[in-house]
């Protein structure tokens, strides 16, 4: 495997033809910084590059898959006034936009067949990663998606304007959004969005990610694993154009609510615990 330096929140690791990644800082519910989501992409780009590998398993560790950004991440970028950005628009395009568009492109145009063993809830951009793989197990029916972009004075991101109505029906997607609700077990469940419920106590996360491993090796012992990857090809063809078209529109939408500041206010409020999502 070509060398890639560690982390300390994200492992990987190859079993045969799965390439896994987990998330293993479950202290803040595996909340992510921007280089955190960076080295995600880059563990995607050499899944991506590996010719042995045809499934890409996104696990995590205790009881949130992920709640999203790192608050304590987003003040470091904000208090980043070195000389080197010329104005507002300069450090966010830099903090914000080129991240989030190279994270969400990864996802998007990974050609592995990207799994996610969903152990409990996840939140914002961690959340829109969830909604661009292609299969999804939940641990138990404690799961939820919440994109709380409404509570916190964003715009969708992570390609979600495509994937959620895509995936849960643009009027569910409407109501869920316009009102910062989670996308529930119930609503996951009916839109066939969750494949199978490994009904699980929330304290087991090893436990399911292990079982979950041991399914999937039943599962693909004497396929011919380039089909799966050839009609994951045709299956992407479907909304690629729309897809990269919206991870675009996306970014530079939000731009300009970094400039003027209202998602910084909002996150330090979450951060002060002044401001909660209603879950
Ligand atoms: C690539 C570009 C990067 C920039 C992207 C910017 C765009 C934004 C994208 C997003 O992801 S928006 C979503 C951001 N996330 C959130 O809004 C979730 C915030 N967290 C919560 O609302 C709650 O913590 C919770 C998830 C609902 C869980 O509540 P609960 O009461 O069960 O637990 P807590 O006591 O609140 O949390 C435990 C522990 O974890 C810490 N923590 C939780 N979430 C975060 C987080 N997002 N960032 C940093 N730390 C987090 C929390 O502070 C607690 O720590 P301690 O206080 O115990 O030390």
């Amino acid at each position: 495997m070509p060398e890639i330096r560690q982390n300390e929140k994200i492992s990987h690791r190859i079993e045969g033809p799965f390439f896994i990644i987990q998330l293993i800082n479950p202290d803040n519910l595996n909340a992510l910084e921007g280089e955190d989501y960076i080295y995600l992409g880059e563990l995607l780009e050499l899944a991506d590059k590996n010719p042995d590998v045809y499934f890409t398993i996104l696990q995590s560790s205790g009881r949130f898959f992920s709640s999203g950004a790192d608050f304590k991440g987003i003040a470091k970028a904000q208090e980043d006034n070195g000389a080197k950005y010329a104005s507002e628009t300069s450090k966010w395009l830099s903090n914000f936009v080129a991240r989030n568009v190279y994270v969400t492109d990864v996802f998007i145009k990974h050609s592995k067949v990207l799994v996610c063993c969903l152990n409990g809830p996840a939140i914002g951009l961690s959340a829109a990663l969830v909604a661009l793989c292609d299969i999804v197990y939940s641990m138990n029916d404690k799961v939820y998606l919440l994109y709380p972009f409404a509570n916190l004075g964003l715009v969708t991101e992570g390609g979600t304007a495509i994937s959620l109505p895509l995936k849960f029906g643009a009027n569910t997607t409407y109501e869920r959004l316009m009102f910062n609700k989670p996308f529930n077990y119930d609503i996951m469940t009916k839109s066939a969005f969750i494949s199978k419920n490994f009904n699980m106590p929330s304290s087991n996360t090893e436990a399911f990610n292990a079982e979950l491993l041991k399914e999937l090796k039943g599962k693909v012992e004497g396929l011919y694993l380039p089909s799966c990857l050839g009609m994951k090809k045709l299956l992407k063809s479907n909304h690629i154009g729309s897809f990269n078209e919206i991870n675009s529109m996306e970014v530079n939408e939000s731009l300009k609510y970094w400039v003027d500041g209202e998602p910084l206010r909002r996150f330090s409020q979450l951060g002060s615990k002044q401001r909660k999502h209603r879950l």
